[in-house]
């Protein structure tokens, strides 16, 4: 369902990706891979949010030659994402929601569970580093994406959030057949999800093992 084709992702003319043909099908995927190796990278570049060469295709749908209708496809939660401070999760809730035909009923479900009620209406300048990874992470599960990538979820999360964020993973994985892709450099729970795979980012490709 997600094909990567001849990809390659220089940075000032540096190669950090070299990626002839990859597919992976649905499923929970571990992305591994020292600091430098380019996890962030490819997962940006699945996203649509950075620009490579040749091609990337989910469920045939190619981003360079369909992106909009591709974009559609995927959410991203970013390892360390900015927000504006002078919006509230309420309000960036509301247009993610609306921009990613969220059923209405998806978002209070979410700020619930992950216990975001007594801060959920504060501007974001306010929110500790750990309150906007669970913001991210809620805008990341909204809508009803093929793919949901999630660049370091676990750092800052409090051990009871991590045990949410693996609730919502598998539910959403056993309910609608999404696919995560979720980097990390510690180790992610085997027993929480048992079918997890493992792709290694090493030497500018990306390989499973
Ligand atoms: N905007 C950029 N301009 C130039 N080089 C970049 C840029 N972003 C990343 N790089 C380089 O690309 C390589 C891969 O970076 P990337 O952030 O994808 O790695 P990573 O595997 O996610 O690392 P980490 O585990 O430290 O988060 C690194 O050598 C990095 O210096």
């Amino acid at each position: 369902m997600l094909h990567l084709e001849q990809f390659r992702k220089l940075y000032n003319e540096f190669l950090v990706l070299k990626i002839d043909d990859l597919r992976m099908e649905q499923g929970i995927y571990w992305i591994k891979g020292i600091n430098g190796s380019g996890k962030s990278t490819l997962l940006k570049a699945i996203a649509g949010i950075l620009p490579f060469h040749g091609d990337i295709r989910i469920n045939g749908v190619s981003i360079q030659k369909q992106p909009v209708v591709y974009r559609k496809l995927v959410n991203v939660a970013e390892a360390a994402p900015i927000f504006p401070g002078f919006l509230t999760g309420t309000e960036m809730i509301r247009l993610f929601a609306a921009a990613k035909d969220a059923p209405p009923q998806q978002a209070p479900y979410f700020i619930e569970s992950m216990k975001m009620q007594t801060y959920i209406n504060e501007p974001l300048g306010i929110y500790s580093s750990g309150m906007l990874k669970k913001l991210s992470l809620v805008l990341a599960f909204l809508g009803n994406a093929e793919i949901i990538l999630l660049d370091e979820p676990l750092v800052t999360m409090d051990t009871e959030s991590l045990q949410i964020l693996y609730t919502w993973i598998t539910e959403r994985h056993s309910k609608s057949g999404t696919t995560f892709l979720l980097s990390s450099h510690q180790p992610l729970e085997t027993q929480v999800i048992p079918a997890l795979r493992t792709l290694l980012v090493d030497r500018q490709t990306v390989t499973y093992i």
